[in-house]
């Protein structure tokens, strides 16, 4: 389709310049975070084997998405846990409505225990889907690396510190799945929101999401981009860097042109262990695991609760110009 009208201009970061500690490439990473907390990672001279895993990935997820209700609930925990997710079970993009996408969580922690509750799309490819979680921690422990030593953080303190593959934490690989994208329908979009973790890693075929644009206070949508992943820092990050980096507000809003089909997202959400000491926007101090599960039980409140705490939003709306209670425009 063609571009919308207002897209987002957003860094693109080099990841093999990053992990070669290229000096200009880490200074670029650094005021990305700073300035708009999203940017483009391009992984295309480095992790070729990766965007073909998470390809592979997506397919057998499509797979489960297929099979009847019935089967997929199976996978269903209950709100908030891991695993399945139907649609419409949070608030969503419209105020009344619900969410217009499924999701599968696929715990870190549980792929590398030995547990044999996923359904058999992944169960049969666990292999693949360690080496994808590997592979993007791995990502993720080199951006925090550069920002640790951006900031001049040491010691224990250092972002990446924090992030220990095995240590236990709720990162995981996330697959969502939009049904075809209509504003009309009862279940629309995601809803305004900031993400709880440390990163966010996320590959897209179709335009969808929108950050508010910190500088201008208005929607603008995130171009997808072919071998380019999505990157945002989340609400841990900015708390451990004292407010430094920037967690921003986004959503996903369907786009006319793409009505006809579903929209994928599939990404890696990094988490930090889950003791570590998060003090939030209203200075209460949590653990990283504690501050989740709260974040998780506001996102299934509906809209009118959700207004009566800045937890969904990270409390970066007051920091823009959104015009309070904007859902569509
Ligand atoms: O689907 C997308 O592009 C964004 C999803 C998102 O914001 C999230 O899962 O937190
Ligand atoms: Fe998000």
């Amino acid at each position: 389709m063609s571009s919308p009208a207002n897209v987002a201009c957003l860094q693109s970061i080099n990841f093999s310049l990053l992990k070669s500690g290229e000096a200009s490439e880490i200074s670029r990473l650094l005021q990305a975070c700073q300035i708009n907390g999203f940017f483009y990672l391009n992984l295309e001279d480095d992790a070729h084997g990766f965007l073909l895993d998470l390809a592979k990935a997506l397919a057998l997820l499509m797979g489960f998405y297929d099979e009847p209700l019935d089967i997929k609930l199976r996978s269903y925990k209950g709100e908030g846990m891991a695993g399945y997710k139907p649609i419409g079970t949070h608030a969503g993009l419209v105020e009344g409505k619900g969410d217009g996408y499924e999701n599968f969580r696929v715990p870190k922690d549980d792929l590398f225990a030995d547990t044999t509750t996923f359904p058999k799309q992944i169960y049969e490819n666990k292999e693949l889907f360690v080496r994808l979680v590997t592979t993007a921690h791995s990502i993720m422990t080199v951006i925090l690396s550069a920002l640790s030593d951006s900031l001049g953080v040491s010691g224990p303190d250092r972002f990446e510190n924090k992030h220990r593959l095995h240590a236990p934490a709720r990162a995981e690989l996330q697959f969502l799945k939009y049904a075809k994208q209509t504003v009309n329908g009862p279940n629309v979009g995601f809803g305004k929101h900031t993400d709880i973790g440390t990163l966010n890693l996320l590959l897209f075929d179709d335009w969808g999401l929108q950050v508010l644009c910190p500088e201008h206070g208005s929607w603008e949508y995130v171009q997808p981009k072919k071998h380019q992943a999505v990157v945002n820092v989340g609400d841990t990050l900015h708390a451990l860097s004292h407010q430094q980096l920037r967690s921003v507000v986004h959503r996903v809003k369907p786009v006319k042109e793409n009505q006809d089909r579903c929209r994928f997202s599939t990404g890696y959400f990094l988490r930090a262990e889950n003791q570590t000491l998060i003090r939030d926007s209203n200075g209460e101090q949590r653990t990283a695991l504690q501050y989740y599960e709260r974040k998780f039980k506001v996102y299934q409140e509906p809209h009118e609760v959700q207004k009566l705490t800045s937890i969904i939003t990270g409390g970066m709306e007051k920091m823009s110009n959104v015009i309070q209670g904007d859902q569509t425009s």
